[in-house]
């Protein structure tokens, strides 16, 4: 009615409000294709970038102005947000929440996506928005199961059993209820119409792709048969759902990779083989993943680094048999000698982003399918307020979510010589779009 109503003289006029097509994220056989050109992502990891937007409360309007400014500065072009946090009694998750029960949602912290989206159009930037968290800093679907199933949401930060929670977590998928409130949210955002400028997400560019949740697992590292194909078909289907909610943007799983799919390559084919899922991802974590001691760096680089490359190019190759675009959005290492103070060097974190940037840049200059990168994350003017470097409600937001360590793998303002670093390789991979 829109498009009609806009005919001026026969010539078609765009409906207001709805962005050409052109302008939206799409995927072009192997590659991502925005404005006529091929696009490369240079981004950043910033999960608390809605929290910064709230009208109230956490809101910190012109912190987040700033940060965007920053990043802009440094040639960052996107930005991987968490979209909805769950109220819970765990430990060491967020807190406020945008959601405080099933169907009861913060306006105000959905206002600061809004403002979030917004600030990036103005700078022609583009966000990826995760719907859920597998893990505990934002409630997520441990929260759901304890809604829907009245299980105790556990935090694996006091439990330690982290095995026990990943197997329980993946509860969530098969979990009617849960499932019904999850689609209930997904609605909820993916057909919000954004409160600053009354653009509907769904006609906005300025969103890169809707992901499912952050990290999704199929359950532990012994994950059976049975989860795999429950894990495998509740991503076709939540995909498929959402490409029906809106059929502008792209879907991604946020999936790590093989280390997020119990070590199994067939898994990760299987499960990102439908042709709802866009384009593939995959997270590098060495010190998690036990690769790298950051106690023992010099004894441990070199199998560290070898690891990390295999890890970068086996996941390039699976790109290239799915005929589909990866994204490597996150990767990360701590500050020399293992510390989380801001005055720590960063030398040896340097010398990995350098390596990582290398490896994709240099693939992607020969046309591999890959679409870029976020690294995890930005800290920005964020600074720790305690000596012990945790986190508590009220104290600032930093790419460290509250369950790790304030200053454990953020990239801080002061970090001069790591931005340098992006920057040089953002601008690499921007030289390759054309
Ligand atoms: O998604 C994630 N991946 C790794 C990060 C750093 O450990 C972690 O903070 C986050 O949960």
């Amino acid at each position: 009615a829109l498009a009609v109503a806009g005919m001026v003289g026969g010539a078609a006029a765009a409906p207001v409000g709805a962005a050409g097509k052109g302008e939206f994220v799409t995927v072009k056989q192997t590659h991502f294709a925005r404005k006529g050109q091929t696009y490369y992502i240079a981004g950043a990891n910033f999960w608390y970038g809605g929290y910064l937007g709230s009208p109230s409360g956490v809101g910190q309007r012109a912190r987040l102005r700033k940060e965007l400014d920053t990043m802009k500065a440094i040639g960052i072009n996107n930005v991987r947000v968490l979209a909805v946090s769950e109220k819970t009694d765990m430990t060491s998750a967020v807190r406020p929440a945008t959601t405080n029960g099933p169907g009861k949602y913060d306006e105000d912290l959905l206002a600061g996506l809004d403002f979030l989206v917004d600030e990036l159009g103005k700078r022609d930037m583009t966000v990826v928005l995760y719907l859920n968290n597998f893990w505990q800093w934002s409630g997520g679907m441990t929260q759901y199961l304890n809604w829907f199933e009245g299980t105790p949401a556990l935090d694996p930060n006091v439990t330690r059993d982290y095995d026990g929670y990943m197997a329980k977590t993946a509860r969530f998928y098969a979990n009617k209820e849960a499932q019904k409130e999850y689609r209930g949210t997904i609605k909820k955002i993916v057909q919000r119409v954004n409160t600053i400028n009354g653009k509907p997400y769904r006609d906005d560019p300025v969103i890169m792709s809707w992901q499912l949740a952050n990290e999704p697992r199929p359950g532990n590292g012994k994950a059976s048969d049975k989860e795999k194909a429950i894990y495998t078909t509740w991503i076709a289907d939540t995909a498929q759902y959402i490409h029906e909610l809106d059929k502008n943007h792209l879907v991604s799983s946020g999936s790590e990779g093989l280390a997020g799919s119990a070590q199994d390559a067939k898994l990760f084919m299987a499960s990102h083989s439908s042709k709802h899922i866009d384009y593939l991802t995959y997270h590098l974590w060495p010190k998690n993943w036990g690769w790298f001691d950051s106690k023992k760096p010099v004894e441990s680089w070199d199998g560290a680094i070898a690891r990390s490359r295999d890890y970068l190019n086996s996941h390039i190759d699976m790109a290239k048999t799915l005929g589909k675009p990866i994204v490597l959005e996150e990767f990360g290492l701590d500050r020399d000698g293992a510390s989380f103070d801001i005055k720590a060097g960063t030398t040896i974190r340097d010398r990995f982003y350098g390596e990582i940037f290398e490896l994709i840049g240099r693939r992607a200059a020969a046309g591999d399918p890959i679409a870029g990168w976020n690294f995890w994350a930005w800290g920005g003017a964020g600074r720790a307020a305690n000596a012990d470097y945790w986190w508590k409600q009220g104290n600032d937001f930093m790419g460290d979510p509250p369950q790790e360590e304030q200053g454990l793998y953020s990239v801080f303002d002061s970090d001069a010589s790591s931005l340098a670093l992006i920057k040089d390789h953002a601008d690499k991979l921007r030289s390759l779009q054309k």
